[in-house]
């Protein structure tokens, strides 16, 4: 990187002594006093500290910021990137309060803050986390006292919304009482935080041990832990449950944190967590009755990790829609079975089981990309009523309040 034969273009200038900072995702990017830069042969390399950043030329020419490459109003480039060499390089630098100035062949100047380019450099993004979260077993979720919200605030208060975002990005789970029982009451609090998704269960379902769908799900057996619709190309990102009546016995819900159970396999044997992530299987839904034609199927791995910082982001654990397992060299499925196994432990450690009953007025929403939910058998007539929402949407309402989402 620092090799000699790198041409050392522009001059190891150092910055005033300030500190820059500056706040956004919800994550904290300081400069120390005496940033320096230096043009390399193939990018820029910024040093703060025993921090070394590095930006490609064409990058530094494709994020200009300048009124005629980006639109600050609607936050779009206008720059057309073919239109960058791809040898481009700049003709001469400075740094001026704060500001590294590049000016390339041609004469265009660009700028960016140095705050900006430590907080978008990869160096930066590959140890900071995209989200904040809080991961638990059953006594640190209950230990955290976690503050409810209730329907009449949440409704008309958006600090209340605000404070149920932070609690669902943190957990994955978030609860709003004292909410009508009825279906309409149920899809007017979810129209706070997101957009329901529909599926071929309905916009809003409603629903009791009936067997009106071919599915376990629609009768009064115990169900064990479970992400839903692993067979959709992307499952729904957000599970609602609001129980409008149960008369009758057991019939709780169970809540485990996926990300938690993962985790302690990621600690406890790399090589099992890397398989999970690493091969990709099969989920379908297969209904073939009168009322109800569907055949659905997802493809993709257990686990799901970004590459660049190697965090979760999404668990799809379904063992009953889990179909059959035909994308696994044979060499290799019993080593799946084996990490398959380990993370099922994980999740069926009874620590880790949060147990709750949902009453007439609590409605629960669940990250469905993290959090597992299953359900005790149950006696008696029992309606459930709920819908899925967007992720996309959910994640957008907490960055409008400035959360890191
Ligand atoms: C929630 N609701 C009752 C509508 C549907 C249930 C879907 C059940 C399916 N086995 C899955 O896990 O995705
Ligand atoms: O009946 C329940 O509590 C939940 C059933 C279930 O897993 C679902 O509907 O997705
Ligand atoms: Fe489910």
């Amino acid at each position: 990187m620092l090799n000699a034969l790198h041409r050392v273009v522009g001059p190891v200038l150092r910055q005033a002594a300030r500190t820059e900072s500056r706040i956004s995702r919800g994550h904290m990017v300081q400069l120390r006093t005496a940033a320096t830069f230096r043009l390399l042969e193939d990018c820029l390399e910024i040093s703060d500290g025993g921090k070394r950043m590095h930006f490609n030329y064409v990058w530094l020419r494709d994020h200009c910021r300048s009124a005629s490459c980006f639109n600050s109003a609607t936050h779009q480039r206008s720059l057309d990137t073919a239109s960058i060499e791809l040898t481009v390089r700049p003709q001469s630098s400075a740094l001026e309060h704060g500001q590294l100035v590049l000016t390339w062949p041609g004469g265009h100047v660009s700028k960016y803050s140095l705050s900006w380019l430590a907080e978008n450099s990869y160096e930066e993004r590959k140890t900071a986390s995209e989200q904040h979260r809080i991961l638990w077993n059953a006594d640190i979720y209950q230990n955290a006292n976690v503050s409810t919200v209730k329907w009449d605030k949440f409704m008309s208060c958006d600090n209340e919304l605000k404070k149920f975002l932070q609690n669902y990005l943190l957990y994955g789970i978030a609860f709003v009482d004292d909410v009508p029982t009825t279906v309409e009451a149920t899809e007017k609090v979810t129209q706070r935080v997101s957009l329901i998704r529909e599926t071929t269960y309905g916009r809003m379902w409603s629903f009791t041990s009936d067997f009106s769908r071919g599915d376990t799900a629609y009768s009064q057996l115990a169900l064990d832990r479970h992400t839903d619709t692993s067979y959709f190309q992307e499952p729904c990102g957000i599970q609602v449950f609001h129980c409008l009546r149960h008369e009758g016995t057991g019939g709780r819900t169970l809540l485990v944190d996926g990300f938690h159970a993962a985790e302690k396999l990621r600690q406890r044997s790399h090589q099992n967590f890397e398989l999970l992530f690493q091969i990709p299987i099969r989920h379908e839904y297969i209904e073939n009755t009168d009322n109800h034609k569907n055949h659905m199927m997802g493809i993709g791995p257990v686990l799901n990790v970004y590459p660049w910082n190697n965090e979760l982001y999404m668990i799809r654990y379904n063992n009953y829609d889990r179909s059959v397992i035909n994308t696994i060299p044979h060499e290799t499925v019993q080593r799946w079975y084996v990490a398959h196994r380990e993370l099922t432990e994980e999740l069926r450690r009874p620590e880790n089981e949060l147990w709750v009953k949902l009453i007439p007025g609590k409605v629960i929403f669940i990250d469905n990309w993290r959090v597992l939910h299953g359900r005790e058998s149950f006696t008696g007539l029992r309606q459930l009523c709920g819908c899925y929402l967007t992720r996309d949407d959910i994640l957008s309402a907490a960055r409008c309040f400035g959360l890191q989402a």
